[in-house]
């Protein structure tokens, strides 16, 4: 074999190792959706992210201490009096439903438990809320993102709403909004898979 050739099998051996390697490390990529709802529009949302994401998808609740392998973390809760809840106004929502809430803590409360967070993980934010503009409403995502930087995180994208009804009699999710959350789930996805070169 000339010293051509042998070159040339090499740079494709070359190249078949390290499009196994973005493979394999697709396949073990740990992606962790974790959320917080009061009467279950977030949660829908966390769960259709979460299945464009293919990812695992926590209450905040049983969200875990140490984030030590996760590659990709998304979080998400809902807006309430213009940022993200607190004791006093999950009590508040508790009371105006007939139904026990789905969290009993917040994303505020497990950010702020959390042990040492890996510096630079990717991470990306959501809430649900009114939809009327931002500057009437408030976003609980600005706050969410605000604290993931805090503890050294890298924003993988924008911070991101999804809507539910403006009537108070209301609060199901607006139409199409679990297309729209799973659809931005599947482009997280793809970004933060994207082999890099
Ligand atoms: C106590 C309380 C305060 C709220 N404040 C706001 C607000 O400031 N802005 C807004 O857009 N929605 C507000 N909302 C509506 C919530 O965003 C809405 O209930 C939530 O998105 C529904 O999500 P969940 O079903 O996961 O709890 C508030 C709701 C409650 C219960």
């Amino acid at each position: 074999m000339s010293p051509e050739q042998l070159a040339r099998v090499r740079r494709r051996r070359h190249r078949r190792a390290h499009a196994q390697a973005g493979r394999a490390e697709e396949l073990t990529m740990r992606i962790l959706v974790v959320f917080e709802s009061m009467f279950g529009a977030t949660e829908q949302i966390a769960r259709a992210v979460g299945k464009g994401l293919a990812a695992e998808v926590i209450n905040v609740d049983d969200a875990p201490a140490d984030l030590t392998g996760v590659d990709l973390l998304v979080a998400g809760g809902p807006t309430h009096a213009h940022g993200m809840s607190r004791a006093t106004t999950r009590k508040s929502a508790a009371d105006q439903g007939d139904q026990p809430t789905r969290s009993k803590t917040g994303v505020r409360e497990w950010l702020g438990s959390l042990g040492p967070v890996p510096q630079g993980l990717p991470v990306a934010a959501f809430d649900t809320r009114i939809d009327k503009s931002r500057l009437l409403t408030g976003a609980a995502s600005l706050g969410i993102a605000k604290l993931l930087r805090r503890r050294g995180c890298r924003m993988a994208a924008p911070a991101e709403s999804f809507f539910v009804g403006t009537d108070p009699a209301d609060v199901g999710l607006a139409p199409r909004e679990l297309e729209r959350a799973e659809a931005w789930g599947t482009a997280l996805g793809a970004a933060a898979r994207r082999p890099v070169s």
